[in-house]
């Protein structure tokens, strides 16, 4: 996969920020050790990497058509906020749910942020 230029990142850009003490943060790439770390936590917590893509795959199961509503609703808020939008299906109770930076090609640290806000509105709920 090729990094593209801009807030993906590509190793001459890092290259450069790195003077100024690394990656800025503004950039949405991931090093491949934090990519391998949080990913290895995002398994425990049932996320899987989608084999055809650079993605991270999760299905949710909630009592209610209304209660995984409300949990759509409140991540399609920070969705907006974060200008960063998942890909989702929901049938009733269930919502399944993939994550992807498309200006990336690929995951990206807002796939990881957004990862952690899902897992802590579901478990929330
Ligand atoms: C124009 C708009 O800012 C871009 O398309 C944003 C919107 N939401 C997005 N969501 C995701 N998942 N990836 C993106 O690259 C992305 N880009």
């Amino acid at each position: 996969r090729e990094r593209t230029d801009g807030p993906c990142g590509d190793g001459r850009q890092l290259s450069k920020l790195s003077a100024f003490g690394g990656p800025s943060s503004d950039s949405h790439w991931l090093s491949p050790a934090d990519r391998d770390q949080l990913l290895m936590e995002l398994r425990t917590t049932g996320w899987v990497e989608v084999e055809t893509r650079d993605a991270i795959f999760k299905e949710l199961h909630f009592k209610t058509f209304n209660q995984a509503f409300g949990f759509m609703s409140r991540v399609a808020l920070q969705a907006e906020k974060m200008n960063h939008h998942p890909e989702w299906f929901n049938v009733y109770n269930k919502v399944q749910i993939t994550l992807t930076t498309h200006d990336c090609g690929g995951l990206s640290k807002r796939d990881i942020k957004m990862a952690h806000f899902i897992d802590k509105i579901a478990f929330s709920m």
